[in-house]
C-alpha cells in the first residue's frame, strides 16, 4: 500500500490538476485575447516573414545542439541581443502602426458590443448602401475618379481631420457632386461614418505594397493603403478606366460590378462580431429618421 502511495506521490502527484482561481481565469482570458492579437497582427503584417527566419533560425540552433556545434551555439548566443535589436529597427514602423492602432481601438468595445455600436451599423441601412452604389457607378460612367472610405470600428478622425468636414446625410447626388471635376472638394478621399458624410479632400497613407499592379496610381495605393492600416472598406473608382475596385484588409479587388459592390457592403454591414466564442449579429434595419 505505501509503495503505491509512494508511487502516486513521486510519478503521478502532476497530473492531478492545479487548483484553479478566478484570477487564473482572468489571467488566462487576457493572454488569450493578447495571443490572438498579437498573431493576427503578426499574419497581417510582414512581421510573419520575420517569424518564419526566427523558426528557421530555432530548429538550426535545435539542431546544431543536438550535435554539439558548440562554435554555431556560441555565435548563437552572443548574437542574440544584437538580433533583438535589429528587428525592432527593421520593423519600427510596423511596430509604430501597431502601437497607433492599439491606441485608436476601443478595447473594452471590441470584447463587449454596446448599443452604440449596433446602432452605428443599423444607422448604415440598404437605402445608403444603395445611394453609395449608385453613386458609385454613376461616377465611373462618366470616368470620374473617385475615392470613398467607408469607417467601420477603427474611427479616422486622424484622417478626416486632413479634409474639409462635411458632416451631410448620404446621397448619390452629394457624393457625386463632391467628385465633380475641376471643384474644390473633388481631390483626395471622401470619409464616410454610419449614415453620413464626415469629410472630403482628405489624405490618405499609400500602400508600400511592393507586389501591386505597376499600373495602379496613388488614387489606388491611397485606398489599399487605408485598408491596410485600419479595417475601413474603400471603393476606388479609376479615372483613367472608368472600373471600380474595392479594397479590404490591403487587398484589392478589381473591375467590379454594382452588384458584387452591393453584397460587399451588405456583407460588411452583416458581418459578425466574434468575440470569446460569441457571435454578435450586427443591426440589420436601417434608421436613417433616427439619426437625422
Ligand atoms: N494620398 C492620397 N490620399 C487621397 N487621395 C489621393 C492620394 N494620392 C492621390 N490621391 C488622389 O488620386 C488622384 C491621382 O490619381 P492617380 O491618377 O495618380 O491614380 P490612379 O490610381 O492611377 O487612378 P486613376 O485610374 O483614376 O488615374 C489625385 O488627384 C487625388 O485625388
Amino acid at each position: 500500500m505505501d509503495a503505491i502511495k509512494n508511487f502516486i506521490d513521486n510519478y503521478l502527484i502532476w497530473m492531478s490538476l492545479p487548483q484553479f482561481t478566478k484570477t487564473d481565469i482572468f489571467e488566462i482570458l487576457i493572454i488569450a485575447f493578447a495571443l490572438y492579437h498579437i498573431i493576427l497582427w503578426v499574419k497581417n503584417t510582414k512581421a510573419w516573414v520575420i517569424v518564419k527566419g526566427i523558426i528557421v533560425l530555432l530548429i538550426f540552433s535545435l539542431i546544431a545542439s543536438i550535435l554539439h556545434l558548440n562554435v554555431i551555439l556560441w555565435i548563437f548566443k552572443n548574437t542574440i541581443s544584437v538580433s533583438i535589436v535589429a528587428v525592432v529597427i527593421v520593423f519600427q514602423p510596423e511596430l509604430r502602426k501597431a502601437l497607433e492602432q492599439l491606441g485608436r481601438k476601443n478595447l473594452v468595445s471590441s470584447i463587449i458590443q454596446f448599443e452604440d455600436s449596433k446602432d452605428k451599423n443599423e444607422k448604415f441601412s440598404d437605402k445608403i448602401i444603395s445611394e453609395i452604389v449608385r453613386a458609385t457607378f454613376e461616377l465611373a460612367k462618366t470616368k470620374t475618379g473617385a475615392l470613398i472610405v467607408i469607417e467601420r470600428n477603427i474611427i479616422l478622425s486622424e484622417y478626416e481631420r486632413t479634409g474639409i468636414q462635411i458632416d451631410s446625410i448620404i446621397s448619390s447626388q452629394l457624393l457625386i457632386n463632391i467628385f465633380e471635376h475641376n471643384t474644390p472638394l473633388h481631390d483626395g478621399a471622401v470619409i464616410l461614418r454610419e449614415n453620413r458624410i464626415a469629410a472630403a479632400t482628405c489624405y490618405l497613407p499609400l500602400s508600400d505594397n511592393m507586389q501591386l499592379s505597376k499600373d495602379l496610381g496613388t488614387r489606388h495605393r491611397a485606398g489599399i493603403g487605408i485598408s491596410e492600416e485600419t479595417d475601413a472598406v474603400t471603393i476606388i473608382v479609376s479615372e483613367e478606366t472608368g472600373k471600380v475596385s474595392v479594397a479590404e484588409s490591403g487587398r484589392l479587388i478589381r473591375n467590379i460590378d454594382g452588384d458584387y459592390l452591393k453584397t460587399k457592403l451588405q456583407d460588411m454591414k452583416k458581418k459578425t462580431t466574434e468575440v470569446k466564442g460569441i457571435k454578435l449579429w450586427k443591426g440589420r434595419r436601417g434608421n436613417e429618421k433616427k439619426a437625422d
